[in-house]
């Protein structure tokens, strides 16, 4: 696919440039964290999230027949978007793409509320179906799609110009900052992919963009748009402009009440489609815990630990940065592949060591919890909490422990956490996250080697 204006490599350029100073101390700040978390979950991920719950559908007109489709060829895409999807490597649709995609591609267009954990298939959903609504021989916008930054926007315009690749006469343009366009021009590309304050210029003040002959709008991430200071008026700015006859498309990778109600406030008789996420145990897992007295002798343990068992990865998890930067430098000269996740670290550098560690490249991961937060690393055995999660109040933090080390059904392999306590109020966390989840944790000898080595069977 041909990009008029802007390449993808000068995006790049640019993007690296501005980064600089938009992702530093990017952990401080909650909207960027969450934005941060979605482009770390899609620039690691490598395929599709699988889950086993059903998809809960809502339709706005109950009476009307439900589709839903188990391969691409139902859908009767167009000859070059099916190859495009069969080239990016799809074989069938996923869960909620059997359902959305009949649902977005039909006629008279239905409107479309979407939730479902990041991973399943939403963003390759909306992209096909705004491919499919083009009408390439109309010089003029017609798909318009909002996301909530500019990396997130760039990286759902590869998607779109990847499934597009067999169908050239379509175009794209990227309304981000930096892609300065000529006052008075009119765009000529059917799709338009930006965030909601250049959107909202190019449509509004800019008038690159007639909003009256738009057919398709997409809203995504709108978690992450809410989550964003001004965001939420300008995707409704931007809403109001548009025909009646617009499909309108909002998808989201959560679902708490004030999404639910921007949702409801942007998208006009939607039909509904809910993917839950696969609920974490803590079943399969034996847990432990280490009685210290200081950062060394929690160190020690640990040297204790790997000197007992075998570990082929371990993720450890430090309450701050300076922990994690010193607990990194002990295990390197001990002699350990250790790979550090720091807050400090924009975010391809966190995408790039996440990689390594998952390719086996490094044996253990230290991290702080605002860094790994959302990120799933699935084939880790052994979790090890260097300090327990507290809440900024200092309570117990149940739902990161259970996060941590917890397993969906799927990966139901057993597992082995261990906790480090290293004080009258670490050892009251634990008791507390102890008759929480009603699952014993043992206490663990780590100068008894028996005692560990035990552990492992
Ligand atoms: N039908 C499919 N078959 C195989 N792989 C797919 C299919 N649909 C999407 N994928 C791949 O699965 C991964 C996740 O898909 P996608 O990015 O569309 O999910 P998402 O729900 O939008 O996630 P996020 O919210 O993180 O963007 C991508 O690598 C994508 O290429």
């Amino acid at each position: 696919m041909h990009i008029l204006n802007f390449h993808f490599q000068n995006s790049l350029m640019l993007y690296a440039t501005l980064k600089l100073t938009h992702l530093v101390n990017i952990c401080f700040c909650i909207a960027e964290d969450k934005a941060a978390q979605s482009l770390l979950n899609k620039l690691i991920r490598s395929n599709l999230v699988n889950t086993t719950n059903q998809v809960e559908v809502l339709q706005r007109d109950p009476n009307s027949p439900l589709y839903s489709v188990k391969s691409f060829e139902e859908l009767r895409l167009k000859p070059p978007l099916l190859q495009g999807v069969y080239a990016m490597g799809f074989n069938r649709p996923s869960k909620i793409q059997e359902n959305a995609l009949p649902m977005m591609l039909a006629e008279p267009p239905q409107n479309l509320i979407a939730q479902s954990q990041s991973g399943t298939g939403k963003t390759a959903a909306f992209v096909l179906a705004m491919l499919s609504h083009v009408d390439p021989s109309n010089k003029w916008p017609q798909c318009l799609c909002v996301s909530p930054t500019y990396e997130l926007a760039l990286q759902t315009g590869k998607v779109i110009e990847q499934m597009g690749k067999f169908y050239p006469e379509v175009k794209l343009m990227y309304a981000i900052r930096g892609n300065k366009l000529e006052r008075g021009m009119k765009l000529q590309e059917q799709i338009v992919i930006g965030t909601p304050g250049t959107v909202l210029d190019w449509c509004q003040k800019l008038k690159f963009i007639d909003p009256k002959k738009i057919k398709v709008f997409v809203l995504d991430e709108a978690d992450v748009m809410i989550a964003t200071q001004g965001h939420l008026d300008q995707s409704i700015r931007i809403q109001r402009m548009l025909p009646k006859t617009c499909q309108m498309l909002l998808f989201s990778a959560t679902f708490e009440e004030t999404v639910w109600n921007f949702a409801k406030r942007i998208i006009p008789d939607p039909n509904i489609i809910k993917l839950k996420r696969e609920e974490e145990t803590l079943d399969t897992i034996k847990q432990y815990y280490v009685v210290c007295n200081s950062k060394e002798e929690k160190f020690q343990a640990l040297c204790n630990i790997y000197g007992a068992i075998t570990i082929a990865q371990a993720m450890i998890f430090c309450h701050t940065r300076r922990t994690a930067g010193w607990l990194a430098g002990e295990l390197s000269k001990e002699g350990h592949q250790v790979a550090l996740l720091s807050g400090e670290m924009q975010v391809e550098q966190r995408a790039a060591v996440i990689q390594r560690f998952r390719e086996g490249k490094e044996k253990v991961l230290v991290t702080t919890n605002v860094c790994a937060r959302g990120i799933d690393v699935e084939q880790v055995s052994v979790v090890i909490n260097f300090d327990l999660p507290v809440d900024k109040d200092g309570n117990p933090d149940n739902e990161t422990y259970l996060h941590r080390i917890g397993r969906t059904g799927r990966f139901g392999k057993r597992g082995l956490a261990i906790n480090m306590v290293d004080s009258k109020f670490s050892m009251n966390i634990l008791n507390r996250i102890q008759e929480h989840f009603n699952k014993k944790i043992e206490k663990l000898d780590t100068d008894d080697l028996d005692e560990i080595e035990k552990i492992a069977n």
